[in-house]
Parts: C-alpha cells; sequence; structure tokens
C-alpha cells in the first residue's frame, strides 16, 4: 500500500499535508505522533472513509477510488477507536459482521462463516463470550471481539487504530507479536513508543499533520527526534535485538 502527497483538511484547516506512506505486503508499519498530529484521519484516509483533499492511496497499484466498495471491503479491514456502547448485538454477530462483503445479497448467514466467526472468538479468548451482549463487555473484551471481526474479513490490509488501549499487558503483548508474524499488511497507531520500536518493522512519526520521520524503528526514534515531537526527554540505548529502548526521563 502507498500513500502518495496525502493532503486532508476540514473547513479550511489543513490537518495532513503531502503525508507519504508505504506498507510493504505483509509488514507492519507503526503510525506515531502526538494527540491531534493526524494519525487517526490518515487511517481514515488509508480505509477509504474519508477522500483526500490531494494526493492518492494506492493498494497494489489501484487507486482505492477506483475499487468498488464491495471489493474494497474484502481487502481492507478496520478497527477504530471504540465507538457506540450500547449495541445491542452478541459478540459472536459483531465477529460475523467481517463475513458481510463475502456474502450474497439477501443470505443468510453460512455455516462455514459461524465456524470462521466462533474459531476468530476462541482465538482472541473469548471462546465463552459468543451469546454475550456487545454492550455488557468489557473495554479490552470489546477491543478484541472488534479485532476477530477485523480478521475474519481475510483482509489484504489491516488498519488499526490504538488497538491496545484497552489492553492489559500481556494482550498487548499477544497482540502486537500476532501482527508482526502475521501476513497480512499491517499499518496501526501506537502510543506506547518502545512497544512500537519493539514490533514493528517501520515507523511513521507525525507531527501536526506531516511526517517528520519514516523509517526503521532505529532511524525514527532518537532522543532528539522524541523531544522535538512529544517535548519529553529520553535517553535511547539500543537492545540486543537492535531496537531502540525508550527510558523517560521525569519532567
Ligand atoms: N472532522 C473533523 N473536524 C474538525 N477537526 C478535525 C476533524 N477530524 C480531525 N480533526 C482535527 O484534526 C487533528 C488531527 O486529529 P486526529 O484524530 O487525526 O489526531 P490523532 O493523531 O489521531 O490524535 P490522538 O492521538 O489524540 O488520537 C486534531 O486537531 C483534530 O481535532
Amino acid at each position: 500500500m502507498h500513500a502518495e502527497r496525502i493532503g486532508w483538511g476540514v473547513a479550511g484547516v489543513r490537518i495532513l499535508v503531502e503525508v507519504a506512506l508505504t506498507a510493504e505486503p505483509g509488514a507492519t508499519v507503526g503510525l506515531l505522533g502526538p494527540n491531534g498530529s493526524g494519525k487517526s484521519s490518515l487511517l481514515r484516509l488509508l480505509a477509504g472513509l474519508a477522500r483526500p483533499d490531494s494526493g492518492r492511496v494506492l493498494l497494489d497499484d489501484v487507486a482505492l477510488g477506483a475499487l468498488p466498495r464491495r471489493a474494497r471491503a474484502r481487502r481492507i479491514a478496520v478497527v477504530t477507536q471504540q465507538a457506540a456502547t450500547d449495541v445491542e448485538m452478541s459478540a459472536l454477530e459483531v465477529v460475523l459482521l467481517g463475513r458481510t462483503p463475502y456474502r450474497p445479497p439477501l443470505a443468510g448467514v453460512a455455516a462455514a462463516d459461524l465456524d470462521l466467526a466462533r474459531r476468530a472468538l476462541a482465538d482472541a479468548g473469548l471462546a465463552g463470550f459468543a451469546q454475550r451482549r456487545w454492550s455488557s463487555l468489557s473495554g479490552g473484551e470489546r477491543q478484541r471481539v472488534d479485532l476477530a471481526r477485523a480478521l475474519v474479513q481475510e483482509p489484504d490490509l489491516l488498519l488499526l487504530d490504538e488497538p491496545t488501549n484497552h489492553l492489559d499487558i500481556r494482550h498487548q503483548l499477544e497482540l502486537l507479536g500476532f501482527l508482526a508474524e502475521s501476513a497480512t499488511t499491517v499499518v496501526v497507531t501506537l502510543h506506547d513508543l518502545n512497544l512500537a520500536a519493539q514490533y514493528c518493522d517501520r515507523l511513521v512519526l507525525l507531527h501536526a499533520g506531516r511526517v517528520v520521520a519514516a523509517g526503521a524503528p532505529g532511524e525514527v526514534l532518537t532522543t532528539s527526534r522524541i523531544e522535538q515531537v512529544y517535548r519529553v526527554r529520553t535517553d535511547v540505548d539500543t537492545a540486543a535485538d537492535g531496537r531502540p529502548r525508550i527510558r523517560y526521563r521525569r519532567a
């Protein structure tokens, strides 16, 4: 997936300026940046949920805008930040939504899809939750159900907006480990710089709507750049695996 010279704004305010982002097939790309830097906006444009004012997004060299909606829904899955809490669907029904782009119009749920959805729930550690109402799930359980919904979509490109923000540390590590191993191309927004450094192949750092650095974690996460963008002071070492480890200095 390539995004080229993306520009986007609302009511005359420029929110993304000349943004470029490349995710090679199978790679996990971490999208970093302070609050309000434009990460969620960029993810929405990459998903085709909004159209850029300038520039374009290419999926296997085909412009996103040229893909029919159903084809796009099969190829791109998105997990946005927590939406409604009052959805009266069961966890299994939410996961089954991921199969909608594959179902002929007006067709019922196929047994194979039901199997797939049950397995995805079990893989998310939620085997006993199939009939639980979405509204009764905890934040972390919802986040894992929503991820299962995206995975049964069997996308080529998985876009995740802060998928770890409700997860305990074990589930964070499991999710990021899974994404890193997965053959699916992933773009994931993260706030935890160490986890991003540890699990992503490449990082893209946004600051006020512009890409200020892109590359391997060690190239992007330097003391000076972290201070410039986040205004915090750090000590950055290189760990045995060659990836940067960041320690924050007390303010
Ligand atoms: N529809 C909109 N109308 C007005 N402003 C918007 C709209 N969408 C985004 N913005 C503004 O654009 C900027 C970027 O927002 P965005 O949600 O993309 O940032 P982010 O990097 O994901 O932030 P966070 O880390 O806080 O989630 C913010 O200042 C936000 O208020």
